[in-house]
C-alpha cells in the first residue's frame, strides 16, 4: 500500500524529469517549448554545441566514422592545464599502477573573504534591494552547486543547499562585510518546484541583469561532468544580447578525472571562443574539496576592485609558496624518471 502511494507521488515528477532530459538531448529547451508552444530558434549560432566542438578537432573523414565518446577520448588536453589542476588539487586523480603518489602538495596561503550575511530576497523585480555595493551574480542550472559555492567562498552556512534541484526559488542577496554583494539566483532547467514558479525564474533573472548597474559580472556555473547544456547556451546568448560580462566556472570537479576535466576545459574554451562578453579564463572549483576556491576569491576581489585591500600581503606569501612547490615538483619528477629508468 505504502509502496503504491509512493510510486504515485514520484511518477509525475519522473515523467517531467524525463521530458526535461529528452528535450535537452534533442536540442529543444524545456523553457522554450513550455512557454511559447511552438519551437523558436533557442540560441544564437555563435555558440557551438559540445558535439560540434568535438568534431572540429578531427578531419571530416574521422568525424563521420567515430563516435562522440571516441572523439572525446582522443582529445589531447593542454599539459599546462593538467599541471595547474595537479597544483590546485583539482580533479579526481586515481593513480595508475606505475604512477607514484606525490608526497607533497601546493600549500597556498589562503585568501579570506568576510563572512556573508543574508540581507534581501527578491521574487519580483520590484523587490530588488537598493544598489549600494558592487555585485557578483551566480547563475546556472538547478543543482549545479551555486548556493554551496557562495557559502564556501566565505566560509559560511548562510545559503541553504539541498540534493534536490530547485531549493533556491528567489534571488538571494548576501553582503560580505561592507565591501561586496554575492547574489545567489534560482537555477534554470529541471527543478522540483511548481511549473509556474520555475517559469518565472528566468524572466526574474533577466530583469535583474538588465536593471542592475552595480552588477560587475555574472558567473555561469557548469557541472564539470556535463559541460555546456542547451539552457546554458540560451542564457549566454541572453547575456551577450544585453552586453553583460560573464565568466564560466566548472563545479563539482572532484567528480571528474583530472584528464577528462582538462579535456572539458579545452572544449568549453573552444565553444565560447566567439563570444565577446565571455571572459576567457575558465575557473574550476570543487566545493567539496575546497580546491580552486582561492583563485576564484582573487578573481572576485579584482572584479570588485578590492585587490588592494585584501591581497596586498598575499602576493609575497604566494610567490614564496609557489617557489617551494616548484622546487619539490622538480625533485619529484627527477626521482620518478630515475625509478622508471631502473625498471
Ligand atoms: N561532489 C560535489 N558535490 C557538490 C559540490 N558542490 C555542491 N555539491 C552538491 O550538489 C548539491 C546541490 O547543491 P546546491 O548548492 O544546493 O545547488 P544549487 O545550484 O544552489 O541548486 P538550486 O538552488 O536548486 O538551483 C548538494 O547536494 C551539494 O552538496 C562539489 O563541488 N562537489
Ligand atoms: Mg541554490
Amino acid at each position: 500500500m505504502a509502496a503504491t502511494v509512493l510510486r504515485r507521488l514520484i511518477a509525475p515528477r519522473c515523467r517531467s524529469m524525463q521530458t526535461a532530459c529528452c528535450a535537452d538531448v534533442h536540442g529543444l529547451s524545456p523553457l522554450h517549448t513550455k512557454s511559447s508552444g511552438q519551437q523558436q530558434p533557442p540560441f544564437e549560432s555563435k555558440f557551438r554545441t559540445t558535439v560540434e566542438a568535438l568534431r572540429e578537432t578531427v578531419n571530416a573523414n574521422e568525424s563521420e566514422t567515430l563516435s562522440n565518446r571516441k572523439l572525446f577520448s582522443r582529445l589531447r588536453p593542454d599539459e599546462k592545464t593538467i599541471e595547474k589542476l595537479d597544483m590546485l588539487g583539482l580533479g579526481n586523480a586515481k593513480t595508475g599502477r606505475f604512477e607514484r603518489k606525490r608526497w607533497f602538495r601546493y600549500d597556498e596561503p589562503p585568501v579570506k573573504l568576510p563572512q556573508i550575511v543574508f540581507f534581501a530576497g527578491a521574487q519580483t523585480a520590484a523587490s530588488f534591494p537598493h544598489e549600494s555595493l558592487p555585485e557578483v551574480g551566480f547563475v546556472g542550472r538547478s543543482n549545479v552547486g551555486k548556493s554551496t559555492l557562495v557559502n564556501q567562498l566565505c566560509g559560511s552556512v548562510a545559503a541553504r543547499i539541498s540534493e534536490r534541484p530547485g531549493l533556491t526559488q528567489q534571488i538571494n542577496f548576501y553582503t560580505a562585510g561592507s565591501d561586496l554583494h554575492l547574489v545567489d539566483m534560482p537555477g534554470y532547467g529541471f527543478a522540483y518546484a511548481k511549473d509556474a514558479a520555475t517559469q518565472s525564474w528566468v524572466p526574474l533573472i533577466e530583469s535583474y541583469i538588465r536593471q542592475r548597474k552595480s552588477l560587475r559580472r555574472v558567473m555561469i556555473l557548469l557541472d564539470a561532468r556535463h559541460g555546456i547544456k542547451i539552457n546554458d547556451r540560451e542564457f549566454m546568448a541572453l547575456l551577450d544580447s544585453t552586453g553583460t560580462k560573464y565568466q564560466i566556472i566548472l563545479t563539482k570537479c572532484d567528480l571528474v578525472h583530472r584528464i577528462d576535466l582538462a579535456k572539458q576545459h579545452m572544449l568549453i574554451a573552444q565553444q565560447t571562443a566567439r563570444s565577446q562578453n565571455c571572459i576567457p579564463r575558465i575557473m574550476m572549483v570543487s566545493s567539496r574539496n575546497r580546491a580552486g576556491l582561492n583563485d576564484l576569491r582573487k578573481e572576485i576581489l579584482h572584479i570588485c576592485s578590492l585587490g588592494q585591500k585584501y591581497l596586498a600581503l598575499h602576493k609575497k606569501k604566494e610567490a614564496i609558496a609557489q617557489a617551494e612547490y616548484f622546487e619539490q615538483l622538480k625533485t619529484f619528477n627527477e626521482t620518478s624518471r630515475a625509478v622508471r629508468r631502473r625498471r
